[in-house]
């Protein structure tokens, strides 16, 4: 198979917060490779780093030391127009959705702004057609939503819309903070699809982040367990957890429910 090219990579990326007593270190040198078309879960417990280094990568938050590099060049964000080429490329989808959406823009706003945001100059007409594809993706009807205020949604609802954007801005690289935590199994595995299939489309990279090593070893080619800001083990996802080689990955692994076992009461 054709070695895939390296899109996003950070060198000894350290995070401090605070100073004195109340200095925290978030992250602790912390080195990686993403490459084009990979599906990367970040995996690790509450407080392990993992929502501090997705902003990073956003370009949200500020490394304290460390290097990230872009399709092999340094990462500058200090101009306006460089920041908007970035996040024209790297999207996100964070924990709750209602926190994503401008609350008063209705759902026709929220997706025209997309197309906005790509620059493209479209008739009204091409505009609503490209806004029911996007909503069809995602099994949503555009004709009953459109006129809608993200209040008037469900949560799996606005989940579906944010991947419906996801979809109509088609970004290189999707930071995934744990998008399925509002729905049902069987909504959540819909998701799950729905963006594995975005990335088959586009050939796009996923960064999923969350808790659950279960889920991770479902999504993704690689994983990057993380424990108290440190990478503990990284690598391909059926090694890592057929064969895990650190105390603290052997433990997340043990922690996920067995349903067999579950119901052993004796
Ligand atoms: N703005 C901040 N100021 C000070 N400390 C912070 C800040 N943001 C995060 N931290 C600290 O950094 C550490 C890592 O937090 P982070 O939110 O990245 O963890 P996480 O793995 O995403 O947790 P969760 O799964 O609960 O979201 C924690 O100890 C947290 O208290």
């Amino acid at each position: 198979m054709k070695e895939r090219e390296v899109l996003l990579s950070g060198r000894q990326l350290t995070k401090v917060f605070g100073y004195g007593p109340n200095k925290t270190t978030a992250i602790s040198d912390v080195s990686f490779d993403f490459h084009e078309g990979e599906i990367v879960s970040i995996v690790g417990e509450s407080g392990s780093g993992k929502t501090t280094l997705a902003k990073m990568l956003m370009g949200l938050l500020k490394q304290t030391s460390g290097t990230i590099e872009y399709k092999g060049k340094p990462r500058r964000l200090n101009r306006y127009a460089d920041r908007r080429a970035y996040w024209k490329d790297i999207q996100a989808i964070f924990q709750d959705p209602f926190a994503s959406f401008n609350l008063f823009h209705r759902v026709e706003k929220l997706l025209t702004d997309c197309i906005k945001l790509q620059g493209l100059q479209l008739s009204p007409e091409m505009q609503v057609r490209k806004m029911k594809e996007a909503c069809s993706f995602v099994n949503l009807k555009y004709e009953e939503l459109y006129n809608k205020y993200p209040f008037e949604l469900s949560g799996g609802q606005m989940q579906r819309l944010m991947i419906a954007r996801i979809f109509m801005l088609r970004p290189k690289v999707l930071i995934a903070d744990e998008p399925t935590s509002m729905v049902d199994a069987c909504s959540r595995s819909t998701i799950l699809d729905m963006l594995l299939k975005l990335r088959d489309e586009n050939k796009m990279t996923i960064i999923f982040i969350t808790h659950d090593v279960g889920l991770a070893y479902y999504v993704s080619d690689t994983l990057l367990i993380m424990e108290k800001g440190r990478v503990v083990e990284s690598g391909d996802a059926e090694r890592i957890i057929l064969n895990p080689q650190h105390s603290y990955t052997i433990q997340l692994i043990n922690d996920v429910p067995k349903i067999h076992s579950a119901w052993n009461l004796g």
